[in-house]
C-alpha cells in the first residue's frame, strides 16, 4: 500500500487502546488521522464510526481502525457508509483474511473483549496484507453491486 495515511476513531470504551495503536502503527510509518474523541466521557459509537468510514469512503485516508466495547456497533455504522468494508476481529488470521480475501478498507476492534498486545498483532497483521485480487475480487464486486439495488 503506497498510501500510508490512515484514520482512527472510537468511542469512549476504547481511548486508550486507540491510543496504544496510534503510537504503534506512527513508530512504523503510517500518518495517523485521529479524530478523537480525547475525553472520557460517554460518546455514541455510531457518529464516531461514520465519521471515520467517511474519511475513507472519500479517499482521504486509505485505511481505518476504528473501536468501541466490543468492535461490533462501531463496525455496523461504518458499514453503512458506501464504499466501506469493515470487519471486526479478535485474532490476526481474520484480520490478515479480511485484507486479502474481502479488501476490506476498515479494521474494528472490541476493547472490551481483546488486551492491548493481541490488538497490537491484529492490527499489525491487517497492515502488512494486501488483497489478492482473482477470484476475491469478483465477490468483492458483487458486494459492492448491492449497494447499487
Ligand atoms: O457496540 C457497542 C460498543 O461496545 C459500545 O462501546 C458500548 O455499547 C458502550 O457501552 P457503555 O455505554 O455501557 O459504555
Amino acid at each position: 500500500m503506497t498510501n500510508k495515511r490512515i484514520v482512527l476513531s472510537s468511542d469512549h470504551a476504547a481511548i486508550g487502546m486507540r491510543q496504544t495503536i496510534a503510537d504503534h502503527i506512527k513508530a512504523q510509518g503510517w500518518e495517523v488521522v485521529d479524530i478523537g474523541p480525547t475525553t472520557p466521557e460517554s460518546t455514541p459509537y455510531p457518529q464516531h464510526g461514520e465519521a471515520a468510514a467517511r474519511r475513507v469512503a472519500s479517499s482521504d485516508c486509505a485505511l481505518g481502525i476504528i473501536l468501541c466495547g466490543t468492535g461490533q456497533g462501531i463496525m455496523m455504522a461504518a458499514n453503512k457508509v458506501k464504499g466501506v468494508r469493515c470487519g471486526v476481529c479478535s485474532d490476526a488470521f481474520s484480520a490478515r483474511m479480511i485484507r486479502q480475501h474481502n479488501d476490506a478498507n476498515l479494521l474494528s476492534l472490541g476493547a472490551r473483549v481483546i488486551g492491548d498486545a493481541l490488538a497490537l498483532d491484529i492490527v499489525d497483521a491487517f497492515l502488512n496484507a494486501d488483497f489478492e485480487g482473482g477470484r476475491h475480487a469478483t465477490r468483492v464486486d458483487m458486494i459492492t453491486a448491492i449497494e447499487e439495488r
